[in-house]
């Protein structure tokens, strides 16, 4: 049983199928994520959690989860997760990113609506017994100036329908082609101040990052148009807070609306709610019914695909990979991952600078970067053991300045497909390619200069020796002796003639003890003996953190 915890309120739905999962154990702790301590203990528990922005998953919180393995936030901003934290342990995290889109973007115009016609402190004089018309005059949207900062899902579900209500709309997103905004009828800025000028309205729809934090700032306010509103129904701290307080004391600013908050909690906001033409909501643009169903059903979906049958879906630290993907990757992830696993324990501790992986054949049509990621994660595994996994392993070879290059050719050479992966330690270089035959059988054709066919699964004895008759009886006698049964043996000759040198790759059923092993390294004609330890042959993936 895989156990699920749910620290934030999921809509019903959503708990109804992690509850009913055969194979899955829910634990609902709706007010936990209050308690950090509390929080941190649940985890220790936990296959994989549902968050919502409520949660706070702070390295503090992440670092020392050693059974978590998927975060899904039922929701779209993963600014409440650590990613690197999340990264670094091993952890997936995927967000369900269209699910409240709409209910978003019908949430800004709403709040456009009211701010421009100041329906919040309108109805409040009523509740008081008031009737006065004339102080709650608004601004007719039709005909005015809208500008929307990132458009994405969001910020283009807002431009359309701002559209409908026949505005003016001007839009900026470095990351959005010409093309696209005219054919959702957007005059699109390559520079937001040229943009901002022009606007009655903004409205920020962008993540919150390093480069857009305090996007809207002190200075750009002072550009604006006077009486300009803003809108923030993204994150706090897109519009700089203080900067926007001052342009509603100074009247410049004519108004704001705002859902999200650089802090959000009771009171934290008093100042930004006290003014009559600020309007405030608690962080609610994903809070309908409609879209709490479809994030709270897709992130259960998410934990559980993920924990019961390996598929990644909407990850945002990792290539998402679907089931069906999956199966088809499956053998070169495998294959890469114990080739990593065998040029490990080849190097003997040596200092390991980096590898090269050349992919060619059938497998370029794959996604390469997630099968390097399978190698390093085998190549560090011998080192790290279960800290490492397909997840982490790049970013875990980067902190520890082991470079990981690949290239590709679809061109085919002996194999239809074939990685080949060259470690490069302080003292040499070490080769070791690898091909598939069908989708099981994964087979190892190359070692450094010597080319054979040895499988490559479970214990490995390999040696190089002189290519002289009664050296394989030898070995095979010595093992005998000690009761160790060869399962498989494959040779390879440096050049295809006799007497030169030749490697043996052995696959072994039981451990050698260490005086058989003496035996074969005191042999005359063979050198360089080496032990490795591979996972059995078809093994599930878990051991790649999948
Ligand atoms: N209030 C809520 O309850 C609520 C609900 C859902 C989403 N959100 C927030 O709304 C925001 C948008 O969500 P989305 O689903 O549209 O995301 P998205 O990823 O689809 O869109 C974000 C857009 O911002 C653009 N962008 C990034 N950096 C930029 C920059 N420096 N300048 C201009 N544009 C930039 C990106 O190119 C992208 O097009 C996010 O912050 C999300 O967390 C809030
Ligand atoms: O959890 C919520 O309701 C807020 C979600 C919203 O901020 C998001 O980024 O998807």
């Amino acid at each position: 049983m895989f156990r699920v915890l749910v620290s934030d309120n999921l809509s019903p739905i959503g708990l109804k199928l992690l509850e009913e999962h055969p194979e899955i154990e829910l634990d609902y702790q709706p007010e936990i994520h209050q308690d950090v301590e509390a929080l941190k203990a649940a985890l220790q528990n936990a296959d994989g959690v549902v968050i919502r922005s409520g949660t706070k998953l702070t390295e503090d919180v992440l670092t020392g989860q050693e059974r978590l393995k998927v975060i899904a936030r039922a929701g779209v901003g993963v600014d409440n997760i650590d990613l690197q934290a999340a990264t670094r342990q091993g952890i997936i995290v995927s967000n369900t990113p269209d699910g409240n889109t709409l209910s978003t973007a019908e949430q800004t115009i709403a709040m456009m609506m009211g701010l421009c016609r100041n329906t919040g402190p309108a109805s409040q004089s009523m509740r008081e017994g008031r009737w006065d018309r004339k102080l709650y005059t608004g601004t007719q949207l039709a005909g005015k100036t809208i500008g929307v900062v990132g458009l994405g899902r969001i910020g283009l579900a807002v431009a359309k329908r701002c559209n409908g209500l026949e505005m003016n709309v001007l839009g900026y997103d470095p990351f959005l082609s010409e093309e696209r905004a005219d054919q959702q009828n957007i005059e699109l800025y390559r520079d937001i101040d040229e943009l901002l000028v022009k606007c009655d309205i903004v409205t920020v729809h962008t993540p919150l990052t390093d480069e857009t934090r305090g996007i809207i700032n002190a200075e750009r306010l002072a550009k604006m148009k006077k009486g300009v509103r803003l809108i923030n129904c993204a994150r706090g701290g897109i519009i700089d807070e203080q900067a926007l307080i001052e342009g509603l004391e100074s009247g410049h600013v004519g108004g704001a609306a705002l859902d999200v908050y650089v802090t959000e909690k009771p009171g934290a906001n008093d100042k930004l709610a006290s003014f009559p033409n600020v309007l405030c909501t608690p962080h609610l643009g994903a809070s309908t019914d409609e879209a709490q169903e479809q994030v709270a059903v897709e992130a259960a979906d998410i934990v559980c695909n993920f924990l019961t049958k390996n598929e990644v879906r909407s990850a945002v630290n990792m290539v998402p990979i679907s089931g069906k993907e999956l199966e088809g990757t499956r053998a070169y992830l495998d294959l890469a991952y114990r080739l990593g696993l065998l040029l490990a324990q080849t190097s003997h501790g040596e200092g390991i600078q980096g590898a090269r992986l050349q992919y060619r054949g059938d497998v370029c049509s794959k996604p390469m970067n997630l099968i390097t990621s399978a190698f390093t994660s085998g190549l560090l595994s011998a080192a790290l053991n279960d800290s490492v996994s397909i997840v982490n392993s790049d970013m875990t070879a980067k902190d520890r300045g082991i470079e990981i290059t690949q290239t590709s050719t679809t061109e085919t050479g002996a194999f239809a497909t074939m990685i080949s992966a060259t470690l490069i330690t302080d003292k040499r270089e070490i080769t070791a390619a690898g091909t598939t035959f069908g989708n099981n059988f994964l087979r190892l054709v190359k070692l450094n200069e010597y080319q054979l066919d040895a499988y490559l699964d479970g214990l490995l004895l390999i040696y190089r020796h002189r290519d002289v008759p009664g050296l394989i009886g030898a070995i095979g006698t010595t093992f005998g002796k000690h009761k160790v049964n060869i399962s498989h043996m494959a040779l390879g000759r440096e050049k295809n003639e006799p007497g030169g040198d030749a490697i043996a790759v052995l696959n072994l059923d039981n451990e050698p003890t260490e005086a058989a092993i003496k035996e074969v390294i005191d042999h005359p004609d063979v050198h360089g003996v080496e032990l490795v330890n591979l996972p059995p042959a078809n093994a599930s993936l878990p051991w790649l953190g999948l």
